[in-house]
């Protein structure tokens, strides 16, 4: 089955009234030499970025769209959605969403405005221009719009009152829609911008200090085209959904206050949650987490699933946003390496025969690989999709296979976000009698031996079903063992305290040296404790969503705690060598404290580490004479000796981990030297106990050379990519 990866475009936005610009963040294009440029796209673009711990330092992520502050509105569409157009109308679903921080410009990008419309006008317009190529075709168009606001779902094409939350729900062939969702139809540009205008009066909107009209929710507006064709009497449906991800928050710039809070540590734990699924994809996990958020479950299809997928990347300039910069592009180069296997969706609207026998089960329908037009995606130009020729019905084949439908003649659900496959075959597909020819072939090409094979296969599936069943039975009775076992020891410890408790001190006295006093006692105790409530913990993430019930029941108190219990053991793991486990738990400490960068960074530092077979090794930890200074110098004079500015940790909310860590990964921390946290006060948990973070490979390397150094951030083959640290290890090269 073709594949088609996840295409991304870069747009840096314009630097607003009141902003300071600077050069930190720039767009190049390889047709004017790689000079600065700060327009259009095209091959061979690429964006550098400062290294805010070294300013020598470049880092350079290449791809294949970069428009700078001054690119418009239309040349965005003309080289990248317009080509979607066409895969749209050849049954496929295909999903454009907009990314970045708060403030970088996403609606701008997606929505516009009266003068400059932004992607989402444009791509309406042009569906109803496309209509008119397909006359053959009973044509019709439809729209429906929701918002992900703090994790629940909300239809905007009904009045907030009557918006109830919505339940997303998966059918029987693995795909997902969200239930209930108003789909309507649309017969013009206009009839859209009636009801499009209005919808979006419902969104969640609020005023911070970085956006006065900053999206509190995700909004997922979906345009789908059902193209019926009377001959065939069958319907092929394309989709395309357009999708205005609110931004990441931090909320030291924000100044958000508690109610925007809880937006934001919404905001921020979905896109936490996406930044996990592109990581377990990149890597091939067994298990990616999609269900640990409603946005990863619904754009579940365009992330490793069946659909075609652009990432629009807005950045916003200047060195307040730097560090958000480095994030984005570094989500954007993960990004580029997922792969979607797109199908296209049809439907078969005959009548299904009437079955015989039953004996015969086949897998799950599998949609139709996705047309060559998809290779033409991945290499359009300017507007040049090609149109609907008669060779395209050669795209949807008529198959003389019987026509049976999934699920009663229609397998297709309406409104469902992704265009996952319902291809023309239920599960429980039966091969009539009468198809069976005399020469022991069936009527449809079905020999004898594909029967047997079948009903092997069947039988095959149902041993497995039963099997797995037994084992979910083993694993429930295993599960009330453990439980027991743990409440017969509570009751064994508390009987055990309430009699030393009862001892004398005499008593306590005439123990033999060696034993354990009541502090180090209580200390195993509470080490023991821990080290159950850990395993419970561990068992309830095998349980896997239920983790996440559990961290969103949790008190915010309490997430932090746990997500310290998991840092500390994490950090146990780590320094006695085991990467992978100190790994997972890492990211077991990331389901609690989603906010947490410093944590973020740790997980990719100790990923490359894995990936790439090497030692972690943390640095040296710094005497402990300099901590007492840092605490007392004021956060203005926050400039450490070499002149590499003092980082500041930009979570307001959680500060697990350490103010100033080197970031492996870019080298880079925010910057925001003002910040009222200033490095002073308690030092977090992380660092405390692991001043590796203070400095970077990079910091490590020699310092102050006149050398401009460029490090190449790309993962376009999957395999090689690995954080700019140490700078050996990086594509470097001079450049003066
Ligand atoms: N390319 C651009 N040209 C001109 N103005 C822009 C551009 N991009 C963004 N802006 C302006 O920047 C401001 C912030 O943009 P926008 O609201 O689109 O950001 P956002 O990323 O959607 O933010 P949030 O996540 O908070 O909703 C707006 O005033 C918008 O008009």
């Amino acid at each position: 089955m073709a594949t088609a990866k996840v295409k991304i475009a870069a747009r840096l936005r314009p630097r607003l009234q009141g902003e300071l610009d600077d050069e930190s963040v720039k767009i190049h294009h390889d047709s004017d030499g790689g000079q600065s440029s700060s327009s259009a796209s095209g091959g061979g673009s690429f964006i550098t970025v400062t290294n805010p711990r070294d300013p020598s330092q470049l880092f350079k992520f290449p791809f294949t769209s970069c428009y700078g502050q001054d690119s418009t509105q239309e040349e965005i569409f003309q080289n990248d959605v317009q080509p979607m157009i066409d895969v749209v109308y050849s049954g496929v679903t295909v999903t454009i969403f907009a990314y970045g921080v708060t403030s970088s410009g996403k609606t701008h990008t997606m929505q516009g405005t009266r003068s400059e419309p932004g992607v989402i006008p444009r791509v309406v317009k042009a569906m109803f221009d496309k209509k008119s190529n397909y006359s053959q075709y009973d044509v019709s168009l439809s729209v429906s719009y929701m918002e992900i606001y703090k994790d629940e779902v909300y239809d905007l094409l009904v009045t907030r009152e009557n918006a109830p939350k919505l339940p997303v729900r998966e059918n029987d062939v693995g795909m997902v829609f969200v239930a209930n969702l108003t789909s309507e139809p649309i017969h013009s540009v206009e009839e859209f911008d009636i009801l499009y205008s209005q919808a979006t009066k419902h969104r969640s909107v609020g005023s911070t200090n970085l956006n006065r009209a900053s999206s509190r929710s995700h909004a997922v507006l979906t345009i789908q085209v059902d193209m019926l064709d009377p001959a065939e009497n069958r319907t092929l449906t394309g989709k395309i959904n357009l999708v205005d991800l609110a931004g990441s928050e931090n909320n030291k710039l924000t100044g958000n206050d508690p109610s925007r809070m809880a937006e934001s540590s919404a905001i921020n734990k979905s896109l936490s949650v996406l930044g996990q699924v592109v990581h377990a994809l990149n890597q091939g996990a067994s298990r990616i987490p999609y269900r640990n958020s409603k946005l990863t479950r619904i754009l579940q299809d365009a992330l490793g699933g069946s659909s075609v997928g652009l990432l629009i990347c807005n950045l916003a300039p200047g060195v307040k946003f730097r560090q958000d910069t480095l994030n984005t592009l570094n989500f954007a180069v993960r990004t580029k390496n997922v792969e979607n296997k797109p199908v296209v969706n049809e439907r078969d609207n005959r009548p299904a025969p009437k079955p015989h026998f039953a004996a015969v089960a086949i897998q799950p329908p599998a949609g139709k690989p996705a047309p060559a037009i998809l290779q033409h995606i991945s290499t359009a130009g300017a507007g040049s999709g090609p149109g609907p020729t008669r060779s395209r019905a050669s795209l949807v084949p008529v198959s003389r296979v019987p026509r049976v439908s999934a699920h009663g003649g229609n397998g297709y659900q309406p409104f469902a976000l992704p265009g996952a496959a319902v291809g023309r075959r239920g599960f429980s597909e039966k091969i009539p009698e009468s198809e069976v020819d005399r020469s022991g072939s069936i009527g449809v090409g079905l020999t004898e031996k594909d029967i047997d094979e079948r009903i092997s296969k069947a039988v095959e599936m149902e041993v497995a079903r039963r099997l797995e069943e037994r084992e979910r039975e083993r694993e429930k009775e295993e599960e009330a063992r453990r439980s027991r076992e743990q409440e017969q020891e509570v009751q064994r410890r508390s009987s055990e305290s309430s009699r030393s408790k009862s001892r004398s001190p005499k008593k306590e006295q005439t123990l033999p040296s060696g034993v354990l006093t009541p502090l180090l006692k209580r200390h195993r105790d509470l080490d023991d404790e821990l080290q159950n409530r850990l395993q419970e913990l561990e068992r309830k993430f095998e349980r896997g969503n239920k983790e996440l019930q559990l961290a969103d029941v949790l008190s915010p108190a309490s997430k932090k705690k746990t997500g310290r219990a998991y840092v500390a053991l994490a950090r146990a793991h780590s320094e006695k060598g085991d990467l992978q486990v100190a790994l997972d738990l890492y990211r077991k400490a990331e389901s609690y404290v989603p906010d947490n960068i410093k944590l973020k960074e740790r997980i990719i530092e100790i990923e490359w580490s894995v990936k790439n077979n090497r030692e972690f090794v943390p640095s040296p930890k710094p005497p402990k004479k300099a901590k007492t200074k840092k605490k007392a110098k004021s956060s203005k004079d926050q400039v450490l000796a070499d002149g590499a500015p003092m980082d500041v940790d930009q979570d307001n909310e959680m500060k697990m981990a350490g103010p100033r860590r080197g970031a492996a990964m870019f080298g880079a921390e925010l910057t925001n030297t003002d910040s009222p946290n200033g490095g002073s006060g308690k030092r977090p948990l992380e660092e405390e106990e692991d001043d590796d973070l203070a400095e970077t490979p990079q910091k490590r390397q020699k310092r102050g050379g006149k050398t401009k150094v460029v490090v190449t951030i790309d993962d376009s083959d999957g395999d090689d990519w690995m954080p700019p640290a140490p700078p050996k290890k990086g594509k470097r090269k001079a450049v003066s």
